[in-house]
């Protein structure tokens, strides 16, 4: 069975410890969020399982077939259009020309992008269309590991609701393996199976939160009410900070 293991995973910059023993198993199949404070070593540690660090101390075990990754920003190709950018992968792994930009065509239209975008240069998109192709870049390889860095930050709600949907049928149609980072406990228990809750100085899971309920089924009542929960948890008071904060 493909997974990605985690063993006694410590990080250094420097002197400075960023992580410190991370456990965790990301099994087939499963979406695994990491939630924490900024700074707390979130990036790192998905760097570093992404193999874009080189590990110190400490394992990592990858046996998924095939991973990608989405960057926050996008960081699509400048001198690229859209289609060109969405079958870089494809054409580094060996597919035909016709074949990888036909399945490009057929990605970028799933994924609301129109005829007229496909000849467009990334200076022209703006910022939801870049994420369209961000997304469908990575998502067209069928990776069976997708890692994902606080993808939805930037975006409209009416366009996170669009990308969680692809996602979600992408996992579900292809077995698809997640491990993303974000800020937002809502977006974590909307995706996850797992969440790892990671408090800093130096980056330590304290809890983990388990969600057995279907992702299809949870709609934003199920969202709401787990998120009220889980905001009076006393790891997560304490993690976020929230405790000192006052509203004037
Ligand atoms: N290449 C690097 N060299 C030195 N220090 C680094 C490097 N990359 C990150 N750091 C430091 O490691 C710490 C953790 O950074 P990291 O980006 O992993 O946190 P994060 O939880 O993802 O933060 P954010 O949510 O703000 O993106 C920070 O103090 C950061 O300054």
């Amino acid at each position: 069975m493909e997974k990605l293991e985690v063993k006694h995973l410590t990080h250094h910059f420097g002197f400075t410890e960023i992580l410190h023993d991370i456990n965790f198993t990301l099994k087939k199949g499963e979406v695994l969020s990491i939630v924490g404070p900024s700074g707390g070593g979130k990036t790192t540690l998905l760097h570093l399982c992404a193999g874009l660090l080189d590990v110190e101390e400490g394992s990592i075990y990858n046996s998924f077939q095939s991973s990608a990754f989405a960057f926050q920003e996008g960081r699509l190709l400048p001198w690229k259009n859209v289609i060109d950018n969405i079958a870089v992968g494809l054409l580094a792994r060996g597919d035909k020309k016709s074949e990888a930009l036909q399945k490009s065509e057929e990605i970028a239209l799933k994924f609301g992008l129109e005829e007229d975008d496909f000849e467009k240069f990334p200076k022209d998109l703006s910022g939801g269309m870049k994420q369209r192709v961000n997304f469908a870049r990575a998502l067209v390889t069928k990776p069976s590991l997708l890692f994902l860095d606080e993808p939805f930050s930037a975006l409209d709600i009416g366009l996170k609701r669009e990308l969680y949907t692809h996602l979600l049928e992408s996992c579900k149609e292809d077995n698809m393996s997640i491990l993303f980072i974000t800020h937002d406990l809502m977006e974590g228990i909307r995706l996850s199976d797992e969440i790892l809750l990671l408090e800093a100085d130096p980056g330590h899971i304290v809890k983990t939160f388990t969600y057995d309920t279907p992702k299809d089924k949870r709609d934003d009542t199920f969202v709401y009410e787990e998120s009220a929960k889980i905001l009076q948890d006393k790891e997560i008071i304490q993690t976020f900070e929230l405790n000192t904060l006052e509203l004037k």
